[in-house]
């Protein structure tokens, strides 16, 4: 596939290096920023550009900017498309808005990717409009399978509900990671010691949940000695109502994808 980037910062770079290492691709970026392009260009050998070229019908165009700049940039180029496929990985943007950015072009798919596509082990949300044609929907799909994990999304409303989970989701994790960090450092362990513990207990942690027939409620369970040093540890994220914390994240976060739809769409 001939597949053009219009953005070239961190979530068009993890996908583009998984494709990249995938092979078989045409790889292209349109990114006004001469450091990030010939990075791009250096570590994953993309073609870069400084505008957008005239496509084909049988391109795809990833639209990687961020929603604020994608009204500006749809109009830049819709001129240019000639009936290219043109899958959208930004937050919140509706295809609606999108279409009519584009002078009223209908093939238009939206992604919700992770960056952990960088190391091929993302998870993406792709939703297709029921009017598409399927061989579009499915090349969205092949272009993300090239990077991880994919999950077909009925309704648009599941944009906003897998970037809440998988989308920002990583985020959410390295904020853990942190946190578990500094805990580490402050027990005394010098911080390359201290990332190592932590990531390892991470690690071991997610396979052990992968393989186990248990459940994670019970996997935490069997950490948890009664009147043991876990129980404590515990005890006090639940009085800080940490779990809940991260519910009412969650939902903040979903709530902002679907405030940018409706702020950005207006125009
Ligand atoms: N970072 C993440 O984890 C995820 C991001 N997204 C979406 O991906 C999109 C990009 O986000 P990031 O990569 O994090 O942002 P970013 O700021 O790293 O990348 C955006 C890039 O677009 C470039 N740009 C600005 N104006 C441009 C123009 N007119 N033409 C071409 N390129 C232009 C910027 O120089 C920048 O490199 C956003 O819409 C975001 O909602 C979606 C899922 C996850
Ligand atoms: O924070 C954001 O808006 C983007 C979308 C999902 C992850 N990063």
């Amino acid at each position: 596939m001939k597949i053009t980037f219009i953005g070239g910062g961190n979530m068009a770079g993890a996908i583009l290096a998984g494709l990249a290492r995938q092979g078989g691709h045409a790889l292209q970026v349109v990114e006004p920023d001469a450091a990030k392009r010939d990075a791009l260009a250096r570590d994953h050998g993309v073609v870069p550009l400084q505008t957008p070229p005239a496509f084909a019908a049988d391109e795809v165009v990833v639209l990687a900017v961020k929603p604020q700049q994608l009204k500006a940039v749809c109009e830049g180029i819709a001129d240019r498309l000639n009936g290219a496929l043109v899958l959208s990985i930004a937050a919140g943007v509706r295809v609606e808005a999108l279409s009519r950015w584009l002078n009223g072009h209908t093939r238009i798919v939206r992604i919700m990717p992770n960056t952990p596509a960088m190391v091929g082990r993302g998870v993406a949300g792709v939703y297709a409009p029921q009017e598409l044609a399927e061989a579009d929907a499915e090349a969205a799909e092949t272009v993300m399978r090239a990077v991880g994990e994919v999950v077909r999304l009925a309704d648009e409303t599941g944009i906003d509900d897998i970037t809440a989970v998988s989308g920002s989701g990583p985020a959410y994790v390295f904020y853990f990671i942190e946190a578990m960090m500094a805990g580490a450092v402050k027990q005394g362990f010098d911080a390359d010691t201290a990332r190592a513990l932590v990531l390892a207990t991470f690690d071991g942690a997610v396979e052990l949940a992968r393989q186990s027939p248990l459940d994670v409620a019970t996997l935490r369970q069997n950490v948890t000695s009664k009147g043991g040093t876990t129980e404590r540890a515990i005890a006090r994220f639940d009085a800080e109502g940490v779990k809940a914390a991260i519910v009412a994240g969650m939902d903040d976060c979903r709530a902002r994808s679907i405030e940018l739809g409706q702020l950005l769409s207006q125009d």
